[in-house]
């Protein structure tokens, strides 16, 4: 019998892979996924943050049955729907009153992006958008197109768009200095190639994910927003990976100290279920009718596991759980840090956490990385790695992980560190998994 890893490889297109492992699940409860030899994997992905309730949650399960036994036809796009109608009156009461205007419902964290990025130019009339370097706002062309990640190198970028240096307090001489030059590029752009009356809006990661997860300096945004609110631009933050409690806060930006014109949010908001959601004013969220819709959009389903998921991160107050289970697995990793020399940097903030591997004088640790996550998968573990130079593990498990469980997600990292280190992971292990 050809395996599971086998027949994916023989029926479905590569162009959507980015694997460093044979994974090949046949189920999944909670944080754990079940491969098809029966193997339990412990999950620290969620599927990149998508599983943000873990596997077969009930809450949703129950939802989606009493969705689909009543269906309230298949999309919004025509015609009103209860389960869409309470997901947006539900974001408008959670965003802050200058993003509370419309909500636009999507499948996706790029199709959203994407949206707001052509809405923000046609309702202001602004052509130019700025955006981090590193940053992953999706894998379409328009979002793409606001994106700075290197792994779409190559791709066409915005005609408008300008990408700026996103502070790294870990490589750029600390928090201060860090965010003392990114301010100065951008008073230099102001000053000159960059008129800021033509900017229509700044696209920021409250943590910078696919770049490396990056935690910005403490007010480094706030002065940002001063500068967005002094010249009118609109402060775009992107909660796609970040957001909905996994930062520890409802919204990652609450650790900026800013309140953003619009909010993007995508992933875990379908707790694994295909929708994503832009809010902000109705200025810019009602620019047009039949701007930007695809068919399936709003659809009663999806919607409904978005108020299953946002019910169940309210009620059990999983925001404050994250932060708890956040700081506990960073100070195992701070534990595991001084007998790995591989181990670079640990940060992040609640259940958004990324460990850095590196060699001397901080070289990234590519190939240790890829072996790393390799290594782990073997003993049981998984999680995958981001980064520009693609050599940060990066955490988004379950919001509900336990204690017990981030025990055990450490136990085999430090197993597969070790192993790595000790040259008994070799080269050819992870030839055939491109990654990024
Ligand atoms: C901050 C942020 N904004 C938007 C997106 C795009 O979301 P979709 O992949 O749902 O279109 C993402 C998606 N990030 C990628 C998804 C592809 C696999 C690589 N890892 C990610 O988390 C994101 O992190």
């Amino acid at each position: 019998m050809t395996g599971l890893y086998e027949r994916d490889a023989r029926t479905l297109s590569s162009m959507s892979f980015l694997r460093f492992f044979p994974q090949a699940v046949t189920g999944g409860e909670g944080s754990y996924l079940f491969d098809e030899g029966g193997r339990r994997l412990l999950d620290l992905s969620a599927s990149w943050g998508a599983a943000s309730l873990g596997h077969s949650h009930p809450a949703v399960r129950l939802a989606v049955d009493r969705a689909l036994s009543n269906q309230a036809g298949a999309s919004h796009l025509s015609g009103a729907n209860l389960p869409a109608v309470e997901l947006a009156e539900r974001l408008l009461s959670i965003v802050p009153e200058r993003a509370a205007g419309r909500v636009w419902l999507g499948h996706s964290g790029s199709d959203a992006n994407e949206t707001v990025a052509r809405a923000v130019i046609a309702a202001t009339g602004r052509p130019r958008i700025i955006a981090f370097k590193g940053a992953y706002h999706g894998g379409t062309v328009g979002s793409m197109a606001i994106s700075g990640h290197p792994a779409q190198e190559g791709v066409p970028k915005a005609g408008g768009l300008t990408l700026v240096p996103y502070p790294n307090a870990y490589r750029d001489g600390g928090p201060e200095q860090a965010s003392a030059r990114a301010l100065a590029h951008l008073d230099e752009l102001f000053a000159g190639p960059v008129p800021p009356e033509e900017v229509a809006a700044f696209f920021l990661e409250p943590i910078q994910s696919d770049g490396g997860m990056i935690v910005p300096p403490l007010d480094f945004f706030r002065s940002v927003e001063t500068l967005c609110h002094r010249y009118g631009i609109l402060v775009v933050s992107d909660e796609v990976k970040v957001g909905l409690g996994r930062s520890g806060r409802l919204h990652a930006f609450e650790h900026l100290g800013i309140e953003p014109d619009i909010i993007v949010f995508g992933k875990g908001l379908g707790g694994g279920l295909p929708i994503s959601a832009a809010v902000g004013p109705a200025a810019i969220m009602n620019h047009r009718a039949a701007f930007s819709f695809q068919t399936v959009h709003g659809n009663p389903v999806c919607a409904s596991a978005a108020l299953a998921v946002l019910d169940t991160i309210e009620r059990q107050d999983l925001a404050t759980h994250a932060a708890r289970v956040g700081h506990h697995l960073t100070t195992l990793l701070e534990e595991l840090k001084s007998s790995h020399p591989l181990v670079g940097d640990i940060r992040g903030r609640g259940l958004a956490v990324g460990v850095e591997l590196v060699g001397d004088a901080k070289a990234p640790a590519r190939r240790e990385t890829a072996k790393v996550v390799y290594r782990a998968f073997e003993l049981g573990l998984v999680l995958y790695y981001v980064g520009i130079n693609s050599n940060v593990l990066e955490m988004t498990p379950s919001l509900l992980l336990s204690a017990e469980e981030a025990a055990t997600a450490i136990e085999i990292l430090d197993r597969a560190l070790a192993d790595v280190e000790a040259g008994r992971v070799a080269d050819n292990v992870v030839a055939g998994f491109a990654g990024w």
